[in-house]
């Protein structure tokens, strides 16, 4: 079999950075950059290619155009101000198309795979695990899987857990993961020298933001040994604060899940006397969660989240506002992201200090705080009436479920991809939706992308318009 370099890179990545404001302003095809994927060629240089075994499985049947090319591409952007009235991101970013590939660079019966989940609970963990084994047992043939369990530390600490499609095949059905996850216990040359004593040639890390920085070093640190390893990340984060992909799977199954507690807390604010139905939920450092669970509803008075600032007493105040839906109403229900309105809430200095095992902050109830502010409100400015807030606080309930059928499929479809690409020899890159299409991304870039709402597009404009609720400017 020939030897083979990378053949994306010779080709595709030429920089593009000397272009005029005319073709800058220009979509064609020299104005596209497409991003570099790293790949076990870039410092292996004589690795051997094969064909891919799609070709020869009895349930295949390769037709002209499923293998994907290193020309195939995924535009970063889709919406674009033909008027040139903004500017458009010059050069346009595109990354390398999701998919099977006709060569591969890893052989089947010499490939071991380790799979790792780390961080917080997402619905779907359990079917990315399963997909993963299903995929490279039945479409690649790979037969020694192994499960990493109990997250990074899992690499040095305990015994892998050897996986097969039997042992997994309802796994899709449990929420949580199987394989147990926590926070912390990275290091980083325990991890790497376990990779290379265990003789893992493949892996599979899934997990958020936290996650992903960490595989990052270990994607550096097994590129700084030259070790013949690919490395890939499968974002999950139920918040979806990991930026570039359109959004990971199970936070669609956490949004329906939040719609039980919305529905309570309007049952119980419209069944009393100026009652208030209060919701918290996750969102640490975003408030997608809160955003997209008020549009679903209809049934959401605020929504307040730590990506909008907001204060509670005098003119455009969240008081001032919830005593008008009263009047007009008898009622109102409040979404809360529980990262929203954390500056606002006392903390002494042990709180000030208080991180999980990651180093993530230890965040303050925002739901009882602002129940027990609502409380002294009323009592004060009203305290002759009644008045009732009901706090409902869902936590771990959104999360600790299996994935509901969209995300399932996502699950699925994010599992073949990733192998698709592994086997293609791809390393330190992350596979995820870009406007519906899966692609290839660096590692690097979606570690370092967060993804905020974006308080000034219509997603959050819609939100106003649904609830009619305050801007909180405070005029001057
Ligand atoms: N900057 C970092 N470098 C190396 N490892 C990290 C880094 N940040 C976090 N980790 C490790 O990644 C793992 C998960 O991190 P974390 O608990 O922050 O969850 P996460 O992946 O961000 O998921 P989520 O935000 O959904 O809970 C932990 O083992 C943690 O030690
Ligand atoms: O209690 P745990 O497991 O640390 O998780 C809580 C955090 O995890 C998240 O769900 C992110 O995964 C946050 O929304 C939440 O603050
Ligand atoms: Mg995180």
């Amino acid at each position: 079999m020939a030897v083979t370099q990378n053949p994306d890179a010779a080709n595709l990545t030429a920089p593009y950075d000397d272009q005029t404001s005319d073709q800058q302003n220009s979509l064609s095809f020299s104005s596209v950059k497409l991003q570099k994927l790293p790949h076990l060629t870039d410092y292996l240089t004589d690795l051997q290619t094969r064909p891919n075994p799609l070709e020869n499985n009895p349930y295949f049947h390769p037709s002209d155009g499923f293998y994907v090319t290193p020309s195939d591409v995924i535009l970063r952007q889709i919406a674009y101000d033909l008027s040139g009235t903004f500017p458009s991101p010059s050069p346009h970013l595109a990354y390398h198309r999701g998919g099977p590939r006709s060569l591969i660079y890893f052989e089947p019966s010499r490939t071991r795979v380790a799979i790792v989940t780390c961080g917080g609970l997402c619905p779907g963990l359990n079917t990315v695990i399963r997909e993963l084994v299903v995929g490279l047992w039945d479409l690649y043939g790979v037969r020694q899987i192994f499960g990493i369990t109990a997250g990074y530390r899992g690499f040095y600490s305990r015994e892998p857990l050897e996986l097969n499609p039997k042992l997994v095949h309802d796994w899709h059905r449990k929420g949580g993961t199987v394989l147990e996850t926590s926070r912390g216990g990275f290091d980083l040359n325990k991890i790497v020298d376990a990779i290379q004593d265990r003789g893992f040639n493949q892996v599979y890390i899934i997990g958020g933001d936290g996650t992903l920085r960490g595989a990052v070093k270990i994607f550096n640190e097994i590129y700084r040994r030259k070790l013949n390893v690919a490395i890939a990340g499968i974002p999950k984060t139920v918040d979806n604060d990991v930026g570039i992909i359109d959004r990971s799977f199970g936070f669609q199954t956490a949004v329906e899940m939040a719609q039980q507690a919305i529905n309570a807390a309007n049952v119980e604010a419209e069944s009393a006397v100026n009652g208030i139905g209060l919701v918290k939920l996750m969102g640490r450092i975003t408030g997608h969660i809160a955003l997209f669970a008020t549009l679903s509803s209809r049934d959401v008075d605020c929504c307040l989240i730590p990506e909008v600032d907001f204060y509670l007493e005098g003119k455009g105040g969240l008081f001032e506002f919830l005593d008008q839906r009263l009047r007009d109403n008898g009622h109102a229900v409040l979404v809360v992201a529980e990262g929203a309105g954390q500056e606002m809430i006392p903390r002494n200095e042990a709180q000030k200090q208080d991180r999980d095992e990651s180093g993530n902050l230890v965040l303050l109830d925002v739901g009882g705080w602002l129940k027990s502010e609502l409380m002294k409100w009323w009592s004060r400015d009203h305290p002759n009436e009644l008045f009732t807030v009901k706090y409902i606080d869902p936590t771990y309930m959104i999360r600790a479920v299996p994935a509901n059928a969209a995300d399932s499929l996502y699950c699925t479809l994010v599992a073949h991809s990733t192998i698709h690409g592994v086997m293609a020899g791809y390393t330190g890159f992350v596979s995820g939706p870009i406007n519906g299409n899966y692609a290839y991304i660096p590692l690097e870039e979606v570690a370092q992308t967060k993804n905020a709402v974006n308080t000034r597009d219509h997603k959050w404009a819609w939100v106003r318009s649904v609830t009619s609720q305050p801007d909180f400017m405070r005029s001057s």
